[in-house]
């Protein structure tokens, strides 16, 4: 097959579909490998590195939407990129399209066959594909958080470690998956003092047993939020219901019982986020305020950190891939999992909670196949 990986455009967006590593295995599977000049800049992986290893490198992202046959990327395409998407093309990427009904009318429009990282499901009920960026984005988020909460950020001005004799900062995180746990490690490690809300009683008591009573865990009802996001300094978002938009937790009548200056952190934005304030950012201008909230709202986190989050990313892409280069659309139907992963194929959205949240009819992913 005709595998192609474009640079990705979005704003500060450093990481790349595919590693050279990953592209030699494609390589060898008897693919032919297509990267646009300069995709891997920002992992520090030159056009010589990929052509080194059997990858032929083309001078505009245009050859590579023309000549692909499957392509590989990171982010959701832009409009820019859903314009020359077509029907038989399979593009493999996140899409995050329950908040995004532009980008669904544009993949629909296309008739391409996209397969979303995010909603690729395992044998234990987890997101291997989504888990990579998450592990990453939990922990930058107490990072973010942290130079936030600087007065000269906007912040409340409150060092989340304390000092002896002041008490630490107070850190929520609703949502106790894989972000969440993330977060919760690194705002421990920096000695804050940490809750985690979740819906799920099994996961609260899997945390609390990792974390051996050094978080609190708080089943999350509208009150327990409340109580909790009162008192915090830092507030990180991550939760998700998969496919789905994210419910919203935080109101913006709450933010007027927050500390004046306490920050918010909504990793959860790419699905719609779960403060109600909330609207995505760049890495260029990460935060804004409400009511005296700061809101740190970046969509694509672990595009600050290419050389990690690219290794981590191609470390759980790669099997899937080499599975739709090696077989096509037959891949799909081979595997329930990777099934999982298609979204729209030929103009149908094939997502339940995807056609949900955008009142599109829904089409069962392996009918729109038999197609
Ligand atoms: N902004 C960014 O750059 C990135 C964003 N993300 C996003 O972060 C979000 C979280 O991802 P993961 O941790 O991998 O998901 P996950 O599925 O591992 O965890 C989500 C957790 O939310 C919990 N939950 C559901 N409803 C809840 C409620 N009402 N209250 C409290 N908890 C509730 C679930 O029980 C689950 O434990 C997703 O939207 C994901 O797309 C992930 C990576 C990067
Ligand atoms: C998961 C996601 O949206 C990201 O890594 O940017
Ligand atoms: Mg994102």
């Amino acid at each position: 097959m005709r595998v192609g990986c474009p640079k990705e455009i979005k704003n500060h967006e450093y990481r790349v579909g595919l590693t050279p590593a990953a592209a030699r295995e494609y390589v060898a599977h008897g693919h032919q490998v297509m990267i646009e000049s300069g995709a891997g800049a920002g992992i520090d992986a030159s056009d010589e590195d990929y052509a080194a290893v059997g990858a032929s490198i083309a001078a505009t992202a245009e050859e590579v939407f023309a000549a692909a046959e499957m392509i590989v990327k990171v982010k959701e395409p832009q409009p820019s990129e859903w314009a020359q998407l077509k029907q038989g093309q399979i593009l493999y990427t996140y899409l995050h399209l329950a908040p995004d009904p532009k980008q669904t009318e544009g993949l629909i429009a296309s008739g391409v066959t996209g397969v979303a990282y995010e909603t690729v499901t395992d044998a234990h009920g987890g997101l291997p594909l989504l888990a990579p960026m998450s592990e990453v984005a939990g922990r930058l988020s107490v990072q973010a958080g942290a130079r936030a909460l600087e007065k000269a950020c906007g912040g409340r001005g409150v060092l989340l470690g304390g000092v002896a004799g002041v008490a630490s900062g107070r850190v929520a995180i609703i949502g106790g998956g894989v972000v969440g746990k993330q977060a919760a490690k690194m705002a421990l490690g920096l000695g804050a003092d940490v809750t985690i809300l979740d819906r799920s009683i099994s996961r609260l008591r899997d945390l609390d047993d990792l974390f051996e009573g050094r978080v609190k865990t708080a089943f999350s009802t509208p009150t327990a939020v409340e109580e909790t996001v009162f008192t915090a300094d830092l507030v990180i978002g991550a939760v998700l219901i998969p496919g789905a938009t994210t419910p919203k937790l935080v109101t913006r009548e709450m933010l007027s019982g927050m500390k004046k200056g306490a920050v918010l952190v909504d990793v959860a934005i790419d699905q719609g986020g779960c403060f109600e304030t909330s609207h995505a950012t760049t890495h260029a201008e990460p935060t804004f305020e409400v009511e005296g909230i700061v809101h740190y709202c970046v969509a694509n986190m672990p595009g600050a950190v290419p050389i990690t989050s690219t290794n981590a990313l191609n470390n759980a892409t790669l099997p899937f891939g080499l599975a739709l280069a090696d077989r096509g659309l037959a891949a799909l139907t081979a595997d329930p999992h990777l099934l999982a992963g298609l979204n729209v194929h030929r103009g149908k959205v094939t997502n339940r909670a995807v056609a949900e949240a955008l009142g599109k009819p829904f089409v069962d992913a392996a009918e729109a196949l038999k197609a």
